[in-house]
């Protein structure tokens, strides 16, 4: 993890100077340091979760519910579960010297420079090394080829989970989001319930109601307005379509068609990624 940091923080600050020079600074010296010390071979998926040092990344449109999957399966693999979302939004609210301008791009439904994300996201990797953190599920990072690029030249990814929902979902799951701003839980009031018509399936998902001593206390992300949130998914399909083809063609991306809300889905992933006779699966929910 340490290593893997210090190449990040390599290639981002050069990366962005010229690629030649990104190239020179993830030298074959540093290359071969990653191999032996941060690279793995797929993993077998039905050994023991938790003795897996597994590199994951999650991908998929807003609203299709990285976050959920992605902290569950962090909980059951007992490794960190890094959003590069949060990170931004902690640099928000923390009213440090990027503040106003992350606001900006955020509030905009914009993507935040590869420099940028690449500092946040090093600085938390190197706090998780400290405490003796090993292995990663990323969600939401990354979210352009070069981000993809970057991560690839500094550690070898054994999957990229590929979340989908048809896109009126997307945006009625992004309206409906809710943050307790007291326990930071998330929640969502949107009640999904589409017939299927012309030969195609139908979907429902009920509501993530808070419990009562959060009700009061649920606040609605800036960036969830209906505006912002179709320019996110404009954007998403423009810029991060393309690093799902990045995995396809490196035979590491798991399509993960969401059948349904957790209780129908949260199987069926399981059972995707082979993990599904685990009997600590029970103990993983939310
Ligand atoms: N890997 C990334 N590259 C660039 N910007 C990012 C990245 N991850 C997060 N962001 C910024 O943070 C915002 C919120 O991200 P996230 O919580 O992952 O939202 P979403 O619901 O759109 O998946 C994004 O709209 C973008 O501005």
């Amino acid at each position: 993890m340490a290593a893997l940091n210090r190449l990040l923080r390599a290639s981002s600050s050069t990366t962005f100077s010229s690629r030649t020079c990104m190239r020179r600074s993830l030298s074959s010296a540093a290359i071969s340091e990653t191999d032996s010390a941060l690279s793995r071979k797929p993993l077998p998926l039905n050994r023991d979760p938790k003795n897996r040092n597994i590199q994951w990344v999650f991908l998929g449109c807003p609203g299709v519910g990285k976050g959920t999957y992605a902290s569950r399966l962090s909980n059951l693999l007992g490794v960190p579960h890094i959003a590069t979302g949060d990170l931004v939004r902690e640099e928000l609210s923390s009213s440090g010297p990027l503040s106003q301008q992350l606001a900006e791009i955020v509030n905009q439904g914009k993507l935040v420079s590869d420099e940028i994300i690449i500092k946040l996201l090093s600085k938390r990797l190197e706090a998780g090394a400290d405490k003796g953190e090993s292995g990663f599920i990323l969600d939401g990072f990354p979210r352009t080829v070069r981000q993809a690029e970057i991560l690839e030249g500094v550690t070898n990814i054994d999957l990229a989970v590929n979340l989908k929902l048809r896109e009126d979902v997307l945006l009625e799951k992004c309206l409906g989001r809710r943050i307790c701003s007291q326990c930071g839980g998330n929640f969502n009031v949107a009640s999904i319930n589409i017939k299927g018509e012309n030969g195609s399936p139908g979907i429902c998902m009920d509501p993530l109601l808070p419990p009562p001593h959060c009700a009061s206390k649920l606040i609605t992300r800036s960036d969830d307005t209906e505006a912002v949130v179709k320019e996110r998914l404009r954007i998403y399909n423009d810029l991060s379509r393309a690093v799902e083809e990045f995995y396809r063609s490196r035979g590491k991306l798991l399509e993960f068609d969401l059948p349904g809300g957790i209780p129908e889905s949260w199987p069926k992933l399981l059972q995707a990624l082979n993990l599904d006779d685990h009997e600590d699966k029970q103990s993983a929910a939310a």
